[in-house]
């Protein structure tokens, strides 16, 4: 063979092998991305159908748990939103697992707004279909479970058939997530604990890793209202995956929270247990006992097997891994008797700089956002400045500079939030318009709502150029009155509408 010609087939094969590399490489990350989230293979139709009804992305995160787990014990999974789910999806299937959550007053998560108004208002017969049911609530909500509860209702009226009864998880309740798991593991036909990791805890997320105050910042001194810091975590090298995990604007952040030294050492002494390494260990991120009597004599681990973790705190990431810091802004609680909340005053107060926190990264789809070609209005209070101030953050990377933020505290002399930041944003254009609500300042209160009436005629004007909304902050003194405004001012109808398709996005709580 010339040598010409053997250079070129050599020269053949090396790309051959490195497209071959390459499609390796991507087939690699694509399945690693998840997918199982193909509607099944093509041969085959899914044993499985998984779909999740979720506003702040715990459901998803179960749901894509789930759907791992049972594509690890063999079977083909499809994995749905409920924005994705029809009266055909639901047909051709002949099992499928809801995870659902209950947000607003007993409502249905944005995402899942057009099933409940076409799909759930038609009729399809679903007699062929085998169903379980996780729905995600809160008991210290009116409507506990509502959607959830709805929803199930509904699917045995078209004749489809519980697997498995509802089962219902307060706050993500550890004992019903249990439940969960060995309902699975007995539709899969593996052990419980085989459906256990990632079904429950990990999902999507990766576990707890190791963050380290790197600097706490009062926001509000002087102020009339309990304290607020902004937050700046680090991640400890080596122990997450990667320098800086990745994340998006409207992000949440899970912290497992502490018990304050005090609680702890007394706690211990009517244990009869040493104030050790060993023992504050064990019980330093576990609910306390209120009666330590009966467990007395146990072991630190034995005591640590008994008592449930804290539940997670959550708290809306306030910026973006480009800025080489995990930020939150956090206000300290207090409790009835004007003590710290236990999370928020470890956070706030006995949290040393360099000491760590167990932190989680929660995707929250309802909150990400809209595409960069839109205005963007940010509306929020207080500590909902958090989630809002990423979004910006990231406006202002991607060039985006119609933005307008309104948002409300009580004294601009106090309680101006990150001023520098929003004035500088103001000055350089990335905020097109700045509203700010003090309610405090004169004598008759104004609250960001006030100032969205006030500004009626742009805000209508926003949105017939395309305008997507975000709103972060409290239910109860915030959000509930944004929307009313909102409605008065665009119309009931224009809202839904916006809500259903994502161009009206809240992370309230
Ligand atoms: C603004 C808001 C409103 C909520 N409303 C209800 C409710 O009416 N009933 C209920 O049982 N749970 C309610 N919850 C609790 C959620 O259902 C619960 O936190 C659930 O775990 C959230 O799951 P998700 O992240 O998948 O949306 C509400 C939570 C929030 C933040």
């Amino acid at each position: 063979m010339p040598p010409e010609t053997r250079r070129l087939l050599l020269a053949l094969l090396v790309l051959l092998l490195y497209a071959g590399f390459c499609l390796a490489v991507w087939a690699v990350r694509r399945w690693r991305r998840g997918g199982f989230r193909r509607p099944g293979r093509a041969d085959r139709q899914p044993d499985l159908l998984v779909a999740y009804a979720s506003q702040t992305g715990s459901a998803e995160r179960l749901a894509l748990g789930a759907a791992r787990s049972l594509q690890g014990a063999g079977l083909n999974v499809a994995v749905a939103g409920f924005e994705a789910l029809g009266p055909d999806t639901l047909r051709a299937a002949r099992r499928a697992l809801f995870v659902v959550s209950t947000t607003g007053e007993g409502d249905a998560p944005d995402h899942a707004i057009r099933f409940v108004r076409r799909t759930m208002a038609a009729a399809p017969d679903l007699s062929a279909l085998g169903y379980g049911l996780l729905a995600l609530g809160d008991r210290s909500y009116a409507q506990y479970c509502a959607f959830g509860r709805r929803l199930d209702a509904w699917l045995r009226e078209r004749g489809a058939t519980p697997l498995f009864e509802r089962i219902e998880a307060d706050r993500l309740d550890e004992p019903e997530l249990r439940r969960w798991r060995e309902s699975l593991a007995a539709l899969a036909g593996i052990a419980p604990d085989e459906a256990g990791e990632a079904a429950s805890e990990a999902g999507s997320s990766p576990g707890f890793s190791p963050w380290r105050l790197a600097a706490r910042t009062l926001l509000n001194p002087g102020s009339l209202g309990r304290p607020v810091f902004l937050l700046s975590l680090a991640p400890v090298p080596g122990a997450a995956p990667g320098t800086m995990p990745d994340w998006e604007a409207g992000d949440i952040a899970e912290i497992r929270p502490r018990n304050a030294p005090a609680a702890l050492a007394a706690t211990l002494a009517a244990l009869g247990l040493p104030e050790d390494a060993d023992s504050t260990a064990a019980l330093a991120s576990r609910a306390l006992p209120e009666q330590p009597g009966p467990l007395r004599g146990l072991a630190p681990a034995a005591l640590a097997d008994r008592l449930p973790l804290l539940a997670p705190r959550e708290y809306s990431v306030a910026s973006l891994p480009a800025d080489g810091r995990l930020e939150l802004i956090v206000r300290q609680a207090a409790r009835p008797d004007g003590t710290p909340g236990l999370a928020s005053g470890w956070l706030t107060a006995q949290l040393r700089i360099g000491e760590t926190v167990p932190l989680r990264l929660r995707p929250n789809r309802g909150f990400h956002a809209p595409e960069p070609a839109r205005p963007l209005l940010l509306i929020g209070n207080g500590t909902g400045l958090a989630g809002l101030r990423a979004h910006l953050r990231a406006r202002e990377r991607l060039g985006a500079r119609r933005n307008w933020l309104v948002f409300g505290e009580r004294q601009r002399a106090h309680d101006f939030l990150l001023r520098d930041e929003l004035e500088g944003w103001r000055a350089s254009g990335v905020l097109e318009r700045l509203d700010l609500a003090f309610s405090r300042d004169q004598p008759e209160r104004v609250y960001v709502q006030h100032r969205l009436r006030e500004a009626a005629e742009a805000l209508r004007g926003w949105v017939a150029e395309g305008a997507a909304i975000l709103v972060c902050g409290s239910l109860e003194g915030m959000a509930g009155d944004v929307h009313a405004a909102l409605e008065s001012i665009l119309g009931g109808s224009v809202v839904e509408e916006m809500r259903a398709d994502g161009r009206y996005r809240r992370d309230v709580y």
